[in-house]
């Protein structure tokens, strides 16, 4: 089993650049099968296991699809004759594997999906995806572990509400919409970044969305689309990732292509904190305190504070001088960390929805399991500042979200490698052979 190792008490200091954001690039690539004609050039992609995972799942539908990972492009051809089905193979590694539902209903009138499951954060239904399809007159069948979708004919443009923002429904709907008749209306649309990235890319091929970004967006169907080139925005969660492993080891940080509007909670939360977040023309520099203060966090839709950045604060938290209150109201339960904190001394509660936690605890290094891909990144930016060493496993959900995390920490001073069963050091190593690790560890 494949661990990484993390010794504290290195002041992280110098230069990160951020990836493209792997939940803009998700839905993106899914998006692309709508193109009837042309060829999509998607570039900035993050060379991650659940690109290679939806890179897949759009060749199994027969789309012609080239990933050249050292340029960080994706050139896709979806002209011919696609598929309409996806199998629970792809579902099951990665949920938004149902981000292909709307683009194939939208253009062939059905679509197949295996039905994602629960996962470690909670139940996570698609139902709201699905009625905003039944909406635009599709027929939607559940059955055999599958979610069948039909629309005798085009879909029909139609006002949908959605009882709550949800980032995958108001995607798919938008790319359903994109190509139905006539005109739809989502109220109660998601606001993230990654849903205006989305709408822009969507429009390059040819679809007219307006609104993106707010909570109504109107979308007038067009006939076809066509391919179109597009470079995907920053990741701001990786970005909030590396804010964190500066202010919790007091250290100094530039951290390229971060981009604040995409942030303004995490920042406002980290200078409550006592952290500095300062512009500068490359990106925002994040530099740490020795008197981290408490605060109180509730998740939300944005532009609330990101459930995605939950448990990397969490592991701030634990640094801070005072009681600070965590409430996640996103995900019914994405506290499995919690657990893996306490086994590195973590002072800290689960009471209801809400998690407290009592600064200043001396954290010691142990062995801890990653139970979600930021639980994953959480647990190393503890091991950055506890006493000891910290080894952590379950490397499978961090390596669907982070690229090279090690070698970008392991630049900025810390003590960190990633070791394979027999304990024999296989990161940092140089990029091209990060870049084959990556193609390994996704086979
Ligand atoms: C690939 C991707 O972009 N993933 C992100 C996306 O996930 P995802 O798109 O799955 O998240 P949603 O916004 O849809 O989910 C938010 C909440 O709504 C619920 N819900 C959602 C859809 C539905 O039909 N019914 C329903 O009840 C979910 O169970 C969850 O409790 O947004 C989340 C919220 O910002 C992020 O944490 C994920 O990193
Ligand atoms: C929860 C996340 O992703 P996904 O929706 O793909 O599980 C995440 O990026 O933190």
């Amino acid at each position: 089993m494949e661990k990484i190792i993390v010794g504290g008490g290195q002041k992280l200091e110098g230069t990160v650049r951020v990836e493209g954001a792997k939940n803009a690039v998700l839905p993106v690539l899914a998006a692309s099968l709508i193109a009837s004609e042309g060829r999509s050039v998607i570039k900035e992609v993050p060379v991650l296991a659940d690109v290679y995972t939806i890179n897949e799942v759009l060749r199994n539908l027969n789309a012609d699809v080239e990933f050249d990972s050292n340029e960080k492009a994706v050139k896709i051809d979806a002209s011919e004759r696609l598929e309409t089905e996806a199998p629970f193979e792809y579902v099951r590694k990665m949920r938004a594997s149902v981000l292909v539902l709307g683009p194939l209903l939208a253009r062939y009138g059905h679509a197949k999906v295996a039905m994602p499951g629960g996962c470690a954060i909670g139940s996570r239904p698609i139902d709201l995806h699905l009625k905003g399809f039944e909406a635009m007159g599709a027929e939607i069948h559940v059955g055999n572990g599958f979610v069948e979708a039909t629309a005798p004919g085009r879909l029909q443009g139609a006002k949908i509400y959605l009882d709550m923002p949800s980032v995958g429904a108001t995607e798919n709907i938008m790319m359903a919409a994109a190509l139905a008749d006539g005109k739809t209306v989502i109220e109660n649309a998601a606001k993230e970044p990654e849903i205006v990235d989305l709408a822009n890319y969507l429009n390059k091929m040819g679809a007219r969305i307006v609104g993106a970004g707010t909570e109504t967006i109107r979308i007038n169907g067009v006939e076809k689309l066509y391919g179109a080139e597009h470079n995907m925005i920053p990741d701001r969660i990786e970005a909030g990732t590396f804010m964190v492993a500066a202010a919790i080891t007091n250290g100094n940080i530039l951290i390229e292509n971060a981009v604040r509007e995409h942030l303004s909670s995490v920042v406002s939360k980290l200078e409550e904190m006592n952290v500095q977040v300062i512009d500068e023309d490359e990106g925002l520099r994040v530099i740490g305190s020795d008197r981290i203060a408490s605060t109180d966090i509730k998740t939300l839709p944005h532009p609330g504070f990101p459930t995605d950045m939950q448990s990397q604060m969490m592991a701030l938290m634990l640094c801070a001088k005072g009681t600070s209150v965590i409430t996640e109201t996103v995900f019914e339960n994405r506290f499995m960390h919690v657990e893996e904190f306490r086994r590195m001394n973590a002072n800290i509660k689960i009471e209801g929805r809400s998690v407290i936690i009592e600064g200043l605890s001396k954290l010691q290094g142990a062995e801890v399991a990653a139970t979600d891909l930021r639980a994953a990144a959480a647990l190393i930016l503890a091991g950055l500042v506890s006493d000891g060493h910290t080894r952590v496993t379950e490397l499978k959900h961090l390596d669907r979200g982070y690229v090279d995390i090690v070698m970008k920490l392991a630049n900025l001073g810390a003590d960190i490698k990633r070791v394979d069963e027999n304990g024999v050091v296989i990161q940092p190593l140089g990029v091209e052979e990060t870049v084959e690790l990556n193609e390994y560890i996704t086979e």
